[in-house]
């Protein structure tokens, strides 16, 4: 943790004296931030009503002290000639009027308090943080609150979004009044829009001045994924929407290019700011998307670049993602200031809308058996299959090639090309199964996916909920199926907690197993292949 905000702040110096007015808001934001964590919304609310109240109080003392003052100044050597009398109940009934008209305005604010945090109730949203803006009643507020386009708006009704989902319901008013905020929301459950929404409606029109917004995904799929869904909301609207491709990056000089919204893998950006001098100094708003992926130590370097090279200082950044454990929030706070909190639902649990199953393979021959026989039984397409390593995608996709099924396999090997062509395929219909290892397990947005099929049990808890919430999205059901084997026996409880809180049937016993501390559970497995001979060669080259 410490390392990792190192990183983060490596080769910021600060010039105390220069930016002495900013050090000094910097100082009291700090002070405040220490109770955002601590203290409920509610509390919160409540300092922040006392304040006003205060201040209020203050106006009103000020306003008499001043009549008062005025008074005995515009008396001198009248004051004898006037009737006190008659000056008494006017400036009373003054104060009293005052007065009333503050109570009333307390009254007003508690009351919409009130009913955003019952809004807030339905909704399941949890915030923190200070001065939070109400949450969206429907989509229509955009426009009649925050003077959205009308294009905007039609091309959400054109999608068929009809009401915001609570992530939107938020996360939106946040961003659009200007606050960095990090949010954890079910999967597939519209993060995307509520990110992208405020940036296409805080940049307004088109500008060919520079790069305005950069949004950072984990992987080359999401990143495509993202670049198309935003242009779909955007469409209409002339803004230029790129995605940091190979060629752009191999391309010359990058200093001059510019657009509205960037959209990229860390890596690919890091190259292009340390190689082709990509400036990224004017970008207003920044949206780191799988957050917690983001942060993992492989790619802290690449993000570390990216933060530091989007120097504006009144830069709007935002953390998004399905899972935010702990060293993430302690690592957003670092970075962002005045941040609000935004959690649907319990944080770190798998959607609602995927019934989960856990089911015994006793072996890797077991599972194989347990797959073709499912498959036998019934098969609703389409299926996502995962497996651990890309050796394992390989063996199994060969395995059911020939079982007369229509499946495909992704993984780092393939090149972009043949990346794209099984996802579209997969899309499209084509392909029925999908073999793959988890570089689709996080974001990707299929939306008819049936079932998800957990052929090796997964690494992480994280990655348990990404994988299996690439069914059951915007509100859909869907079905994850989990096999394991004796080796993954010690990692079940975390699973089966997960279960219980998200309302799936779970196995009460595997709740009474011993705590085990989740570090990347990536066991070596028998191979899957059943052709003796490829088995053999495998045999040999493990032992080698
Ligand atoms: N307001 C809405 N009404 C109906 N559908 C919506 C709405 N917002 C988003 N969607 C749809 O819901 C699906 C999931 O959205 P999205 O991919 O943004 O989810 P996500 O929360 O980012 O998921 P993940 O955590 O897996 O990345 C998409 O197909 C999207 O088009």
């Amino acid at each position: 943790m410490e390392k990792a905000s190192y990183f983060l702040f490596a080769g910021i110096h600060f010039d105390k004296k220069k930016f002495g007015s900013d050090f000094a808001r910097f100082q009291e934001k700090k002070e405040s931030d220490d109770s955002v964590g601590d203290s409920s919304l509610f509390e919160d609310r409540k300092l922040e009503s006392d304040e006003e109240e205060d201040e209020k109080k203050e106006k009103v003392r000020l306003k008499k002290r001043k009549r008062k003052t005025m008074r005995t100044e515009n008396v001198e050597g009248f004051s004898v000639f006037k009737s006190s009398k008659s000056e008494e109940p006017l400036v009373k009934e003054e104060n009293e009027q005052l007065e009333n008209e503050v109570s009333l305005e307390k009254k007003k604010f508690h009351q919409q308090l009130e009913r955003d945090n019952l809004f807030r109730k339905g909704h399941n949203i949890h915030v923190s943080g200070k001065n939070i803006p109400s949450p969206l009643g429907d989509f229509s507020e955009l426009s009649s609150s925050y003077g959205c386009k009308a294009k905007l708006l039609r091309n959400l009704a054109e999608l068929g979004f009809k009401e915001p989902t609570p992530i939107q319901r938020q996360a939106i008013p946040v961003l659009l009044s200007g606050r960095e905020c990090f949010a954890c929301a079910p999967t597939g459950s519209g993060k995307t829009l509520a990110f992208v929404c405020p940036i296409l409606m805080k940049l307004k029109r088109a500008s060919k001045d520079s790069i305005r917004a950069v949004i950072l995904c984990p992987t080359r799929e999401l990143a495509t994924q993202t670049t198309r869904e935003c242009k779909k909301f955007a469409e209409g609207c002339k803004f230029r929407i790129k995605l940091m491709s190979k060629q752009l990056v191999k391309g010359a000089d990058l200093s001059k290019f510019s657009c509205d919204i960037l959209i990229s893998t860390p890596l690919r950006l890091k190259l292009a700011i340390r190689k082709k001098k990509l400036d990224l100094s004017r970008v207003e708003y920044l949206v780191l998307d799988e957050s917690d992926k983001l942060f993992e130590l492989g790619l802290l370097k690449q993000i570390d670049a990216v933060v530091k090279a989007c120097s504006n200082p009144s830069i709007v950044r935002s953390l998004f993602s399905a899972t935010l454990p702990d060293f993430v929030e302690e690592l957003a706070r670092t970075i962002m200031h005045d941040a609000v909190r935004v959690i649907i639902g319990r944080k770190n649990t798998a959607s609602e809308n995927v019934k989960q199953k856990l089911v015994f393979a006793g072996s890797e021959e077991g599972k194989l058996l347990a797959l073709r026989q499912s498959f036998a039984e019934s098969l609703n397409p389409p299926v996502l299959i995962f497996v651990q390593s890309k050796e394992r995608a390989k063996e199994l996709h060969s395995e059911l090639v020939v079982d007369n099924i229509r499946v495909d396999v992704i993984h780092s090997d393939l090149s972009q090309a043949q990346r794209d062509e099984a996802v579209d395929n997969f899309r499209a219909g084509k392909t029925w199964v999908l073999i793959a290892t988890d570089v689709i397990a996080r974001g990707m947005d299929f939306k008819a996916v049936n079932c998800v099929i957990n052929y090796d049990f997964p690494d992480s808890s994280a990655a348990y909920i990404h994988r299996i919430g690439r069914c059951g999205r915007a509100g859909r059901s869907g079905e994850a199926i989990t096999l394991y084997t004796e080796d993954d026996v010690p990692f079940l409880r975390n699973i089966a907690n997960g279960m219980k809180t998200s309302g799936s049937e779970f196995p009460s016993w595997a709740l009474g197993l011993r705590k085990k501390k989740w570090k990347k559970h990536r066991p070596r497995r028998e191979s899957i292949s059943t052709t003796p001979k490829e088995k053999e060669e495998k045999g040999r080259r493990r032992r080698k």
